[in-house]
């Protein structure tokens, strides 16, 4: 049985998707190598579709817990699950093709090519589990559009300004409709006006798109476009409502 749905072949244009795209994380415990615990009994459950923001104190684990999410780092009590794949029970092989398939990187090193096109930089989630070239193409060429860059396409990316090139991050990250997105700060740097432009795209290109996700970031700015904002304690995730 595979580990994973394979979303492989309806990554394309065409792309039907099952309903439930939800993480269920469940009593969750990290403690840093030496011993300090991170947090413990950390229970979260994201929807399909659902944007929620984990905001917290400077070094309470919060790029740790995303890293665990994303099935690269391990954590020392409790389970993952990712449209019911539970992370635990993955090799590193497996782990790895639920990454390529599941999983969508906002992360603040963009590691966008500067030698590739723009268009090229969008496809390479896709080329990496589907081998349509020409539904690649104009999947990556859709992402850009919706991000404000259709019209650059076969340009390339080392002309791209910090903002424009944030675009093509948050473009990439959701072009094979990844059933998790994670993002750790995915607006740094930007002035406040561009920001909120690309976090508006990365919210609507979320709920659109059926993506749970999951965004990291200290500004309250970014953490008033999600649904929920949760502050991370050394108890697990807190409900800034209370709940
Ligand atoms: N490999 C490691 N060895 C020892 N300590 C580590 C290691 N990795 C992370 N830490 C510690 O774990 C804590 C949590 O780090 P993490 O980067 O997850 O915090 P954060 O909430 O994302 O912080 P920030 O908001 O400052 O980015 C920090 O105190 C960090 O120093």
């Amino acid at each position: 049985m595979p580990p994973t749905p394979s979303r492989a072949e309806h990554a394309g244009v065409a792309g039907t998707r099952a309903a439930a795209g939800t993480l269920a994380v469940s009593s969750l415990a990290k403690s840093v190598p030496g011993g300090r615990l991170l947090f413990a009994g950390l229970d979260l459950t994201v929807a399909a579709g659902e944007v929620v923001a984990i905001v917290g104190e400077s070094g309470v684990g919060k790029s740790t817990l995303l890293n665990i999410l994303a099935g690269l780092d391990d954590s020392d009590a409790g389970s993952v699950a990712i449209e019911g794949t539970v992370l635990g029970g993955l090799d590193e092989a497996q782990r790895t093709k639920l990454r390529r398939e599941s999983i969508g990187f906002v992360f603040q090193a963009f590691h966008i090519l500067p030698y590739l096109t723009l268009r090229q930089n969008v496809a390479l989630p896709l080329a990496l589990v589907s081998p349509d070239a020409a539904k690649i193409s104009a999947r990556a060429d859709a992402m850009l559009a919706s991000v404000g860059l259709g019209d650059r396409g076969t340009g390339y990316a080392r002309d791209l300004s910090g903002g424009e090139m944030q675009r093509v991050a948050i473009a990439r990250a959701l072009v094979h409709r990844p059933a998790l997105i994670l993002a750790d700060e995915p607006t740094g740097n930007l002035d406040p006006a561009t920001a909120a432009t690309v976090l508006a795209l990365f919210a609507d290109a979320a709920r659109k798109g059926g993506s749970a996700a999951v965004i990291v970031t200290h500004s309250r700015a970014t953490a008033a476009i999600a649904d929920r904002i949760l502050t991370l304690t050394a108890d697990g995730l807190r409900d800034q409502n209370g709940g």
